[in-house]
């Protein structure tokens, strides 16, 4: 991989099952260093696309390098360069810690006299000194998550796909697990990781979205929430709220505006109204103003919000 190439790089990625489209013409682009999240409802094609890039599954059409290597056409090459774990875990329940680490640096051809190295490593980061005779099938949910990604970067892969890595796993444990990422990344390495947990979309760099095998919107979380939204949000402590919503609606710069409980919620856009000039825009109406905040709309709102948007673009086109 030369230097400034990107880790991660698709290009019209599609995947077709029968007459099925699973992944429909996805473009992505990760760097190194960076971790994108994978967000997408049930079924939106996250699996799919990560089997591609993982050089598992063959694309229908367009293109994928990985580590600078085509997944179509030099998938044992990708293969080499990459850690994959999936939600299922895929360790040996019956075998121990030590004896799980060994078998993958086997499968993954860590050279001999690299492997005392390489396996104290993993079950540092794991946490897991002092268990390393124990069988994997008597460990908790979050000790067996640690020793997969253990196991998965064992061959010191310059790029992670983890798919629904922290999937079933206490709160507590994801958390660890996401301060793991974290310091993988710190290293160099690119990291794709699909969750269902939307307060992790928030750990992310970056959030790629999905939705019936295409890319919804790509970007930083606060970049999606601008674009969602179209501006940005404040809430307004205000009497009487009625009047405000009449005087606010028809303002210059205010893209929305509604109740919201006892306060009003508008979303400012460029060019119009600004939120210092809000007070006295009210006050000129008669409208008592008790605070102008700038508030912070869930993630989980923005992605519905992005998600059903590009639906209806979809089916009115
Ligand atoms: N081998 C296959 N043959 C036929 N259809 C498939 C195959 N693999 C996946 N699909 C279909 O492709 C679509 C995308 O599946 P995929 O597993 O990639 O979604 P996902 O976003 O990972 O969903 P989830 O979050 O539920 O895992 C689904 O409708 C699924 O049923």
């Amino acid at each position: 991989m030369s230097p400034d190439s990107p880790a991660v790089l698709a290009e019209g990625l599609t995947k077709r099952f029968a007459s099925f489209t699973a992944v429909d013409h996805l473009d992505l682009r990760i760097e190194k260093g960076e971790v994108v999240g994978f967000i997408g409802p049930n079924g939106a094609g996250k699996s799919t696309t990560i089997r591609m890039l993982c050089g598992l599954l063959r694309p229908s059409e367009g293109r994928a390098s990985v580590a600078g290597f085509d997944v179509g056409r030099q998938p044992e090459e990708v293969r080499e360069h990459i850690g994959y774990m999936s939600q299922k875990f895929s360790l040996y329940g019956d075998l121990t810690v030590r004896e799980n680490l060994r078998f993958f640096a086997g499968i993954y051809r860590v050279p001999h006299h690299d492997l005392g190295e390489r396996m104290r490593f993993a079950i540092s980061m794991a946490g897991l000194e002092g268990r390393e005779d124990v069988l994997v099938r008597t460990l908790a949910g979050g000790w067996k998550q640690r020793l997969a990604l253990g196991c998965a970067i064992l061959h010191r892969p310059p790029i992670l796909f983890l798919d629904e890595p922290t999937s079933g796993v206490e709160p507590e444990a994801r958390r660890r697990f996401w301060d793991l990422i974290h310091e993988l990344a710190a290293g160099g390495v690119a990291i794709l990781v699909s969750t269902h947990y939307m307060e992790e979309a928030e750990y992310c760099n970056r959030i790629a979205l999905i939705d019936g095998g295409r890319l919804v919107a790509m970007g930083t979380p606060s970049e999606l929430r601008q674009r969602s939204l179209g501006g940005d949000l404040f809430e307004v402590d205000c009497v009487p709220l009625g009047a405000a919503l009449k005087a606010l609606g028809s303002a210059q710069g205010v893209v929305e505006a509604a109740i919201f409980g006892d306060k009003l919620h508008i979303v400012l856009g460029q060019g119009g109204l600004s939120a210092e000039e809000l007070p006295r825009f009210l006050a000129e109406r008669e409208i008592r103003v008790g605070s102008v905040r700038p508030a912070t709309p869930s993630l989980e709102d923005v992605f519905v919000r992005l998600v059903s948007t590009t639906r209806e673009t979809r089916a009115a086109s």
